[in-house]
């Protein structure tokens, strides 16, 4: 066991039926760093995201949080996880604040400890002053923040997020980005961010290159622009995708 490892997938392959969404996938993240699952529809991001969150079993390969193997010590490993996923799973007529506890509960917090959780995080997204409005009434964006607020509430150490900006107006989309970088750095969080948006790439991020369920490239930034020979990540992701564009 590493302890230096916030997430490890080794040699996982997945299918539907005859159909392969994953073949044997590799990689790891560490704390304080944004990983960027970057992909085009169809490459497999969603089914991986199933698999660390257990929504799946994993057949073939093995996946640990934090060095514990998500299938022998699920509970553990799953502690570790917060998770937003790419569909919002807010109950819209619920308030904030509802939400959120449900969430605590579910985690076994005390109602002292839950409250100071539930203002720290939504303190620091400023939308604290709005816990008593019902996710029914705020716009996407803020939706999104309150589910990342929920995501951190029992301190996980690996945060997933499943294309989270989708359909989210641009300033929305980049305070959002923004934050979870921030984050990353502020709080050493592991952050694996599946995305098809390249601007939400930053310079010093991790990237890995997923196509037709296979990783294509895994590095920083800069290295996979010097082993593709390119300039910029879009050119980078067409030449590894044999000319698809992300
Ligand atoms: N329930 C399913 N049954 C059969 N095939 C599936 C199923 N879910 C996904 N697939 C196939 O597995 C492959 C990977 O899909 P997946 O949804 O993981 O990709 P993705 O990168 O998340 O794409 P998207 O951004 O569209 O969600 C695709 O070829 C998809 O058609």
């Amino acid at each position: 066991m590493n302890s230096s490892i916030a997430l490890s997938v080794e040699d996982l392959s997945f299918s539907y039926g005859d159909k392969k969404a994953l073949s044997q996938v590799n990689f790891k993240i560490q704390p304080g760093e944004c990983t960027v699952l970057l992909g085009p529809n169809g490459a497999g991001k969603s089914t991986l995201f199933s698999l660390i969150t257990r929504l799946y079993d994993t057949r073939d390969g093995r996946i640990e949080l934090c060095g514990f193997d998500i299938k022998r010590q699920t509970l553990p490993a799953l502690a570790k996880l917060g998770v937003v996923f790419q569909q919002t799973t807010l109950d819209m007529d619920l308030s904030v604040m509802q939400n959120l506890r449900y969430h605590t509960s579910l985690h076994g917090m005390g109602r002292k400890q839950a409250e100071q959780r539930i203002q720290q995080e939504l303190e620091r997204l400023n939308m604290y002053d709005r816990r008593f409005e019902r996710a029914r009434q705020l716009n996407g964006g803020h939706r999104r923040r309150v589910e990342i607020a929920r995501a951190l509430l029992h301190k996980p150490s690996v945060l997933l997020l499943d294309e989270p900006t989708v359909g989210l107006d641009v300033p929305s989309r980049l305070a959002i980005v923004e934050y979870v970088h921030q984050l990353a750095a502020e709080e050493n969080l592991a952050v694996l961010w599946a995305s098809h948006l390249i601007d939400e790439i930053y310079p010093d991020d991790h990237l890995i290159v997923l196509h037709k369920g296979q990783v294509k490239a895994n590095g920083t930034v800069d290295d996979v622009l010097k082993i593709t020979n390119t300039l910029t990540i879009k050119d980078a992701f067409y030449s590894l995708t044999q000319g698809e564009q992300v």
